[in-house]
């Protein structure tokens, strides 16, 4: 059995250090090649046995319309990998090989949908000719012999040991004068690129691909390194797992990716928050992941000193966004209306007597690290990769089932973090002292950890759909992040058409909802927006179609670039965003990005889920109850003034 495994590439690639690549068969990073994977179909002339590998380097290859095989589709460069390969056979770094289900060329049973195999040395680079074109072709060996390989065929017949059977044969060539040994016994011939004798044998002659035999001296040769040892243990320790001396490292990304088995070698992806299963059913190991608690105080920024005063607001927005600044309950309240946008949004800047406050935002953050609050990165079905893909970021759905997460995972304001009762009622206490006694109360929490600035989590979205109230509210609990809030690219440049060309002619005109200001040549759209309402209210809808398509021509609409923020706020410990209005989330997208590396925020999202919009398949089994909370802000003393 290998040494470790990966039933997907999801698995594969968030637990190994030394293979990272989602797409390309080499893991690469500056300069050097950590791991190759062999999967899927070869090169006719690519060799592998359980010493030896020799296979073309990836890249420059197309389908062919015919076989469907892929083809070399012209002269492969000297890229970064080839510098790569370059680098290992001089530098004598080893690499970890990689073996997939689908690999065609492996003669011994694949167990896995991916396999480890232990360390090799690169031996040789060297071009060739596939057709008319030029090819890379490397040798790997393996690092150490003795060891055992899950890749020798038992009880197949004998196999040479490396440099058993003699040195390969060396020739000097008459063209470049560089020596270079034979690699094919059908003849030696030069193998440099540059050379004008290159791939002809020494009569002349070239090759006929198919007829080409490696030569077994050159094959099984021993390569001599001083090491016999990789630099790393195959299987990883994760970040997760080890004593951490640096407090907030182990709710970094990195160690919330994955996690290799002790037991069984498995790869598999961090899922739960606070626990891992191996996902080798046959083992099953389950390990709970310490974490060192982070208290509020060691996250405040001391630049910002918190005191019970106002806080500053760091939030700056476009000049024609109307902007106004309130004071109310500890909190400076700042206001945006954006033009032509009915609704607002409000940025709440707690200060020290909200965040320190008994059951406060401090409390709420050590209680979303000590109790189980079911965060849990959710499955995406529609992955490209081979096995299971899910969303990078950990989150846990409590009340009524929103979109994001399945209904079956969302669970019970019972079963929440008491943050979590908490935040709702906080949180229906800004929205009855903003929007009104009367509104509608917050049945549904989405709580969302965020850790890395590398993804901002989560990535532009709305938070609108037409089961959803009017109004949106979330706590900040943690590390700062920079919330922005941008016109979706479809209203912004007025077209939702999407061509590869990015040619005009092929756009149609977006008249689903009227352009609003600040969207890309507001006033020329605006006129045939109305024009285009006209003809459709007069029934010429052949004569509605043919405008749509020819204005965006007109009109210079084109469906490249993205467009700026119009508000960005700076969240801080405590603080709290409401989104009021239905047309802001119709118009405008917002995404959140933490500022530092390795410290924890939460954030608990309330909405408003009507019921009746909801299929009685997707409805909770659970009854979700009026909100018990007595949460007052107004209870709090004040900032003195004057
Ligand atoms: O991280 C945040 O503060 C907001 C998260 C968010 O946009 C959402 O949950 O929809
Ligand atoms: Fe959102």
């Amino acid at each position: 059995m290998p040494p470790v495994a990966a039933m997907g590439r999801r698995d594969l690639c968030e637990t190994l250090p030394y293979y990272r690549s989602y797409q390309s068969a080499a893991s690469t990073s500056n300069g050097i090649v950590t791991a190759f994977m062999f999967d899927g179909q070869g090169h006719c002339r690519d060799y592998m046995d359980s010493t030896v590998i020799i296979a073309r380097t990836g890249g420059g290859l197309e389908k062919d319309v015919k076989s469907g095989e892929m083809k070399t589709k012209g002269d492969q460069s000297e890229n970064a990998l080839i510098k790569c390969i370059q680098n290992g056979v001089k530098y004598c770094n080893p690499v970890v090989v990689i073996v997939g289900e689908g690999n065609k060329t492996a003669h011994c049973k694949i167990p896995y949908a991916y396999n480890v195999v232990p360390w090799y040395k690169s031996t040789d680079l060297w071009s060739e000719r596939d057709g008319a074109h030029r090819i890379f072709k490397f040798r790997l060996e393996i690092l150490n012999e003795g060891e055992p390989s899950w890749m020798r065929p038992v009880g197949a017949a004998y196999q040479f040991k490396l440099g058993e059977i003699g040195e390969p044969y060396v020739e000097e060539c008459p063209g470049c004068n560089e020596s270079s040994p034979q690699m094919y016994l059908n003849g030696w011939m030069c193998l440099r690129f540059e050379c004008k004798l290159f791939w002809r044998f020494t009569d002349g002659s070239t090759p006929v691909a198919n007829d080409l035999k490696y030569d077994p001296r050159f094959l099984k040769k021993k390569t001599s390194w001083k090491i016999s040892k990789g630099p790393w243990p195959l299987k990883p320790k994760s970040w997760a797992l080890l004593e951490q001396d640096h407090l907030g490292k182990d709710v970094s990304w990195e160690a919330a990716r994955g996690i290799c088995c002790k037991d069984c070698g498995m790869c598999g992806s961090r899922v739960h928050w606070d626990f891992w299963v191996c996902p080798n059913t046959k083992c099953n190991l389950k390990l709970s992941l310490p974490h060192k608690v982070i208290q509020p105080h060691q996250i405040r920024d001391w630049l910002r000193p918190l005191s019970s005063a106002y806080m500053l607001s760091e939030d700056y927005c476009h000049e024609a966004v109307d902007c106004t600044v309130d004071f109310a309950y500890n909190y400076r309240r700042v206001k945006f209306e954006i033009p032509g946008v009915e609704g607002w949004i409000k940025h709440w800047v707690a200060n020290e007597t909200v965040v320190k406050e008994p059951g406060g935002p401090g409390d709420m953050f050590v209680s979303m690290q000590e109790e189980n609050c079911y965060l849990k990165r959710h499955s995406m079905p529609h992955g490209m990769l081979k096995g299971e893909s899910s969303c990078n970021h950990f989150t846990a759905n409590f009340g009524m089932p929103y979109k994001f997460i399945a209904s079956a995972a969302t669970r019970s304001f019972e079963d929440a973090p008491t943050a979590v009762r908490s935040a709702r009622s906080r949180m229906n206490w800004a929205r009855r002292v903003s929007v009104g006694e009367e509104s509608e109360e917050f049945n549904e929490v989405l709580a969302l950890v965020i850790f890395s600035p590398t993804d901002t989590i989560p990535q532009y979205h709305d938070d609108g759909e037409s089961s959803l109230g009017r109004t949106i509210a979330t706590l900040s609990l943690g590390a700062p992040a920079e919330m922005t809030l941008r016109m979706k690219p479809g209203h912004f440049r007025g077209t939702n058409t999407r061509t590869t060309s990015g040619q005009s002619a092929n756009l149609v005109f977006n008249d689903k909802e009227p352009p609003i200001p600040l969207c890309h040549n507001y006033e020329a759209r605006k006129t045939a927006y109305d024009q285009l309402q006209a003809l459709k209210l007069a029934g010429d809808l052949v004569g509605y179609e043919k405008r749509k398509r020819e204005l965006p021509n007109e009109l210079g609409i084109s469906n490249k670039g993205n467009q700026k923020p119009v508000i960005t706020m700076r969240l801080k410990y405590g603080d709290m965003v409401s989104m009021h209005g239905a047309k802001i989330q119709t118009y405008y997208e917002h995404a959140v990005t933490p500022e530092k590396e390795s410290f924890l925020r939460f954030a608990l999202t309330c909405r408003q889920i009507l019921s009746g919009h909801l299929p009685q398949s997707e409805m909770p089994g659970y009854e979700i109850g009026r909100d018990p909370g007595w949460y007052d802000g107004g209870l709090l003393g004040v900032p003195e003034e004057g």
